[in-house]
């Protein structure tokens, strides 16, 4: 049969790339076999996670010894990486701002700052550099755009980072120009396995103007050309609405909402000047399969602001088996939309959250799951999700940026904690209605 032979070539290939490309915790077999379930790397690591008493009863029976006596253990190996942050944002929208904040904030990291910026290069290293304190080093690369010319210059200043002054810093950022896609840096982390070994992605850091943002969205760009102000805001772990002191709050609002239908896995924040609290930026862990749970199950109910009369517009919906952000499919909130009355502007980039009770068959899922990553990665920005899989005792978890895939066993289920499987995919042209159908179909 035609779809047999695909699928065991499916399979196959990603056997065949996980066993070249040996990454810790990393999978391109999208799920694990139940066989192989447990890695080998992991056997001999651990990790505690921060106890949860809700689920404490899981170790009793099943559970494999548990190395310090804490209740929970996962088979994720701790990760003692150098984490590094990437901000982004579009021209103007201040980032050399939160720069500056974090770089003169008390917070008794020492922080390696990369800056790239377009032309205006030394204006901007001096400004950084003048009011800065505590960076260990600001490195500038010059040679152009960050996401097109220069990501060989950028692999080469973190290595160099890392091999002659690891143990002086404990945090890198990198600022890019207004103009880059955040993709291929991201990318640079996973691709270069010098830098996966040593360095850590936190997060995605991204500067929204609150003033000219709406205009950037609707930008229309020629066929195949991307919108990076719409990309730059589907990549973030945490969104910044800056300089909020020059619009008024029915502009902020129709903004926000339109933030979140293109990404509903972030977090989003509203300042003047960059003002924000450093762990709102540092250590976020916006990368982390360990994390995924809050990240997901945070999803589209948290606006950490001051502002409390925002709070409700995302909870109309209550059932919980299927969200779709999507502007083109939904006109409810047209009437706070000032910026675009012509939806043929939508980017078509928008958040699918797909939450379901129930079992994964483990073959289907690695089909379904291998299927999409091979026709449809370029599309998917990102993802991550949290599976209950026949057979496997732990919950899975994984994490995604276009073609690259984490995902491993994670803590045991506890026996009577509800099954329940919950995936969100950010990206171009999703279809919320089939991605669901596909996934069911994988349901026992
Ligand atoms: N009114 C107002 N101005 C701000 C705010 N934040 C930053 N600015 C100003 O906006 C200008 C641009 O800020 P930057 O931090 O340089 O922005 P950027 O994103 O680094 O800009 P590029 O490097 O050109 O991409 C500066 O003059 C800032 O002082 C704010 O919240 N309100």
């Amino acid at each position: 049969m035609a779809s047999f032979t695909f699928t065991a070539e499916v399979t196959s290939n990603f056997f065949g790339l996980a066993y070249r490309n040996p990454k810790p915790f990393t999978t391109l077999l999208p799920l694990l076999r139940t066989t192989t379930r447990r890695p080998t790397y992991s056997q001999s690591l651990t990790y505690s996670f921060r106890p949860r008493r809700r689920f404490s009863v899981a170790a009793t029976t099943t559970a494999p010894p548990q190395s310090d006596g804490s209740d929970v253990s996962t088979v994720i190996p701790p990760d003692n990486r150098i984490p590094a942050t990437i901000i982004t944002g579009f021209l103007g929208s201040g980032k050399t701002t939160l720069l500056n904040h974090i770089l003169t904030a008390e917070h008794g990291k020492r922080i390696a700052v990369i800056e790239n910026e377009f032309g205006e290069i030394d204006i901007d290293g001096s400004l950084v550099a003048s009011k800065t304190a505590g960076a260990e080093d600001i490195m500038m690369l010059n040679n152009g755009c960050l996401c097109c010319t220069v990501r060989g210059d950028l692999v080469r200043m973190i290595s160099e980072l890392v091999s002659t002054k690891k143990g002086r810093f404990d945090h890198i950022v990198i600022e890019t120009t207004g103009l880059a896609n955040p993709a291929p840096i991201i990318q640079t982390f996973y691709a270069e396995e010098n830098i996966f070994n040593e360095v850590k992605l936190d997060g995605v850091v991204t500067l929204v103007d609150a003033k000219h943002a709406g205009f950037h969205l609707d930008e229309v760009k020629p066929k195949g050309v991307v919108n990076e102000a719409v990309e730059q805001i589907a990549y973030a772990d945490r969104i910044i609405v800056n300089k909020t002191d020059l619009v008024g709050e029915p502009d902020i609002a129709s903004l926000v909402q339109r933030i979140k239908k293109i990404n509903s896995l972030a977090h989003l924040k509203r300042t003047e000047y960059g003002k924000v609290n450093l762990d709102y930026v540092l250590g976020i862990g916006g990368f982390d399969l360990e994390r995924i749970e809050n990240a997901i199950n945070d999803e589209g109910s948290k606006e950490n602001h001051d502002h409390s009369h925002d709070h409700d517009h995302e909870h109309h919906d209550h059932d919980h088996h299927h969200h779709h952000h999507d502007n083109s499919h939904d006109h409810k909130h047209d009437h706070h939309d000032h910026h675009s009355h012509d939806h043929t502007h939508d980017p078509g980039v928008s958040s699918v959250s797909i939450v379901c009770e129930g079992s994964l068959d483990l073959e289907k899922a690695n089909i379904w799951l291998g299927t999409l990553l091979l026709d449809r990665s370029e599309d998917i920005y990102r993802m991550k999700g949290l599976l209950s899989v026949q057979g496997m005792d732990e919950r899975f978890v994984f994490q995604g940026v276009h073609d690259i895939f984490q995902g491993s066993p994670e803590r045991l289920w506890g026996p009577d904690e509800p099954r329940i499987n919950k995936i969100v995919f950010i990206g171009k042209n999703l279809d919320a209605k089939e991605l669901e159908k596909g996934f069911k179909a994988c349901l026992l």
